[in-house]
């Protein structure tokens, strides 16, 4: 692949690019809105250094930036946090011609996109993803929100984003945790839509799990191109949208059982080979690929097993699950490899049984 950036286009009635090089933060002007006089840059502590950086940039080229510093990963995803955002925005006197950058992981684009959609009822908004879960997923599609009490991500809104820029160049400072926990969204894109991310993966699984691997840009702009298809024909998920949260039915319930200690991608690890025993289980899935889901997210060092005794528990939380209609538990399911289908209001027994697949 060439050094030049890449634009994935994700269509809609907003269509809008998602541009995945090396060393272009300088394109965030262009992407601010020629009407903008104000910019709230919302960022974590984390992302101080590159948040200072681009209020600079953007300072130099006439606008009045803001940095906004707000809580670390799920720490911000709350009300408060909304809250205190929205606080800052009446502050500056943010209008509808003015923009909100947010710079990080998913936690933190997930929180200006939320605060992007509901200001005002919607302004503008740019996410500079600092994750690669952020670059392959988070930050594309426009599916913003924060967490309740009750669960993740109970509280949002689709508002897709006047473009996305990822800089892989800010992945040099991601723990490497962080980055092995971002690919569990990579590999989920292999299984729903493009098997020939699992291949990258196998054929090296050391340097796949590298942050400076040899395989990141292509890792990345073969995940994207996976979200970018998915939400350009179904923004609000209607349906084929769903797919892109396999794994998430019991992985979100992982989240809130262990109150948001374990990484989204890690949980969604455990979620997505759950899932993939339920396929075949319930007989919709080959042994083969069922059993590649554990190989190669293993091979990659991300986990695999939940203990036993949280079941209730999880499947208490799966109740909630955005999937679910009424009393029916709805999951994302393989009928083999690329083929995502639905499987609606399982046997309690199949769900037992999948999990003791899992289970430690
Ligand atoms: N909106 C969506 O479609 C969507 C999709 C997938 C996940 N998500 C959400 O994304 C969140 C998970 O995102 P995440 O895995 O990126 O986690 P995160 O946002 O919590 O970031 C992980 C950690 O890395 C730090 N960090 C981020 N970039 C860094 C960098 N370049 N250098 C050093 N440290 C850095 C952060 O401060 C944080 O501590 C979850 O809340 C999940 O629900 C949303
Ligand atoms: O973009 C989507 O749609 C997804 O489901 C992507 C998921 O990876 C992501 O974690 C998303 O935030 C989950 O959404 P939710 O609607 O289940 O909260
Ligand atoms: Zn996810």
């Amino acid at each position: 692949m060439s050094d030049a950036p890449t634009r994935i286009t994700v269509r809609g009635d907003a269509p809008y690019d998602v541009v995945i090089g090396t060393g272009m933060l300088g394109e965030l002007p262009g992407l601010i809105g020629a009407d903008a006089q104000r910019v709230a840059i919302i960022h974590p502590g984390a992302l101080r250094t590159t948040a200072d950086a681009v209020r600079d940039d953007l300072a130099a080229q006439g606008l009045e930036a803001h940095a906004v510093e707000v809580p670390d990963a799920e720490e911000a995803k709350t009300a408060e946090v909304a809250a205190y955002c929205w606080s800052v925005l009446g502050r500056i006197g943010m209008t509808r011609s003015d923009a909100i950058v947010g710079i990080g992981g998913g936690a933190s684009t997930d929180l200006a996109g939320f605060v992007a959609a509901s200001w005002l009822r919607g302004v503008r908004w740019i996410p500079v993803p600092t994750t690669v879960l952020g670059m392959v997923d988070a930050a594309v599609g426009g599916k913003t929100g924060i967490n309740t009490a009750e669960g993740k991500n109970l509280v949002g809104a689709f508002h897709p984003p006047a473009g996305v820029l990822c800089d892989l160049a800010t992945l040099s400072t991601l723990p490497r945790n962080e980055y092995v926990a971002g690919l569990a969204e990579v590999v989920k894109a292999g299984f729903i839509a493009d098997p020939r991310i699992l291949e990258i993966i196998e054929a090296d699984p050391e340097g796949a799990s590298r942050p400076d691997g040899p395989h990141v840009r292509e890792l990345v702009e073969r995940s994207v191109q996976v979200k970018a298809d998915v939400v350009g024909a179904d923004l609000r998920e209607a349906g084929l949208r769903e797919i892109l949260n396999y794994g998430h039915t019991l992985g979100h319930a992982i989240e809130k059982v262990e109150r948001y200690r374990w990484r989204h991608g890690a949980a969604v690890s455990v979620g997505m080979v759950f899932a993939a025993e339920l396929g075949r289980v319930a007989g919709r899935l080959d042994d083969h690929t069922a059993d590649r889901h554990r190989t190669v997210l293993e091979m990659l060092g991300l986990p695999t097993a939940y203990q036993a005794e949280a079941w209730p528990r999880l499947l208490d939380a799966m109740r909630i699950d955005k999937k679910s209609r009424g009393d029916r538990l709805r999951f994302v399911v393989l009928d083999g490899l690329a083929k995502p289908g639905r499987l609606e209001g399982p046997d309690p027994q199949l769900l037992v049984a999948a999990f003791a697949e899992v289970s430690s």
